[in-house]
């Protein structure tokens, strides 16, 4: 094996239960580049208040998803990693189909199992001599790709024969992304017909890091210019917002909550919801936009509301997760597959 290729997305609990959600937000909170609040008061908030209160809360959250898609669709476990395992099988594919034997296509999540450093040092034992990171988020963020960052320097650091690690930064603008979303959307059009406003939903980071020089906000504004051009959506047919709001700081505004409760009390009759951040389908999705913002949205008077899948295992996602990954390649291995 020449070279590998892991694809990495956030990660999820080991099981949909008060203590496995526990264990995955402790791994998770407890990274500083999640949470830029001093650690010993962050400490102190993290084990009095969150977590032991939190977990109870969210896992019936994630029983409800939990080896669930939409329209029940049958998932097993949790549909992060379900959708992540879906897209590594489809890559591999892909990659053999194209260079036969060359590549390893696997996956590792930020928090949780598999581990980063875990799978660099199996892979390596199994004769990996270069890796491509392919961070799952199309939209640099110091809170989560920052952190995969992070952890390629800490494998670094303890290694002597460092491997050769490269990372894709962002991909949002690449037109096979902004395509697949845009063909997403255009058949569910075709399916549903359009609703009166197009939603574009993205997980939010505090305003602050935004204002500290994250370009987390510019790539989400970026990403939905680019969708709407490619639909040739008028301004006034569709809006960015931000979810998933975490504590009692400032986010990234308009609010997706807020902003759907004020389009269903102001008349907005139909409204399709797609989140460009999220190239699987998880909590976030399945359970705070499709589930609990439909609510919001239905309560507050609005009458037809649709979530538009992530992009998941689309071909065309598959596609350009192809074309990001081959563009990174290092030379040599570059040379290798064109000789
Ligand atoms: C505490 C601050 C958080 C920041 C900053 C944050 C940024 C961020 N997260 C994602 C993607 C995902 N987040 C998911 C769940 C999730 N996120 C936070 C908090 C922050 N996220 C929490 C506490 C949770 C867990 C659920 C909960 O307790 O509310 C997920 C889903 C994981 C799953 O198991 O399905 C994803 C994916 C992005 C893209 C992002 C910044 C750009
Ligand atoms: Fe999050
Ligand atoms: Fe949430």
């Amino acid at each position: 094996m020449a070279h590998a290729i892991i694809l990495m997305n956030l990660g999820t609990p080991a099981e949909p239960t008060p203590s496995g959600v526990r264990q995955f937000l402790r791994d998770f909170l407890s990274d500083p580049r999640v949470v830029e609040i001093p650690r010993p008061i962050w400490a102190m908030i993290l084990n009095l208040f969150i977590l032991p209160f939190r977990p109870a809360k969210i896992a019936p959250a994630y029983r409800e998803i939990w080896s669930q898609g939409l329209d029940g669709e049958a998932v097993t476990g949790s549909p992060i990693t379900y959708y992540t395992q879906r897209q590594v099988a489809l890559l591999q594919q892909r990659f053999d189909a194209a260079t036969p034997g060359q590549f390893t296509v696997t996956y590792a999540m930020t928090y949780g199992a598999p581990s980063l450093k875990e799978t660099v040092m199996r892979l390596q034992e199994e004769g990996a001599s270069g890796f491509t990171l392919l961070p799952l988020y199309p939209q640099y963020s110091a809170t989560t790709t920052g952190a995969i960052y992070d952890q390629v320097a800490d494998i670094m650091r303890r290694s002597r024969n460092v491997p050769d690690i490269s990372v894709v930064h962002e991909y949002w603008q690449h037109p096979g992304y902004i395509a697949a979303l845009a063909n997403s959307v255009r058949e569910h059009w075709e399916k549903h017909g359009a609703a009166e406003k197009l939603l574009m939903s993205f997980h939010g980071i505090p305003k602050a890091n935004v204002r500290k020089g994250d370009p987390y906000y510019q790539h989400c504004c970026g990403t939905a210019e680019l969708l709407a051009e490619s639909l040739q959506l008028p301004r006034d047919k569709w809006e960015i917002t931000f979810q998933s709001r975490f504590g009692k700081a400032e986010w990234l505004q308009p609010y997706t909550d807020k902003t759907l409760i004020e389009w269903g009390q102001n008349g907005v009759a139909s409204v399709d919801v797609i989140c460009p951040a999220f190239s699987a389908d998880c909590l976030e999705t399945l359970e705070e936009i499709a589930v609990e913002n439909r609510a919001n949205f239905i309560d507050a008077g609005g009458a037809e509301y649709r979530y538009i899948p992530a992009l998941n295992a689309r071909a065309d996602h598959m596609q350009a997760l192809e074309a990001i990954v081959r563009d990174r390649l290092p030379a040599a291995v570059f040379h290798q597959t064109n000789a």
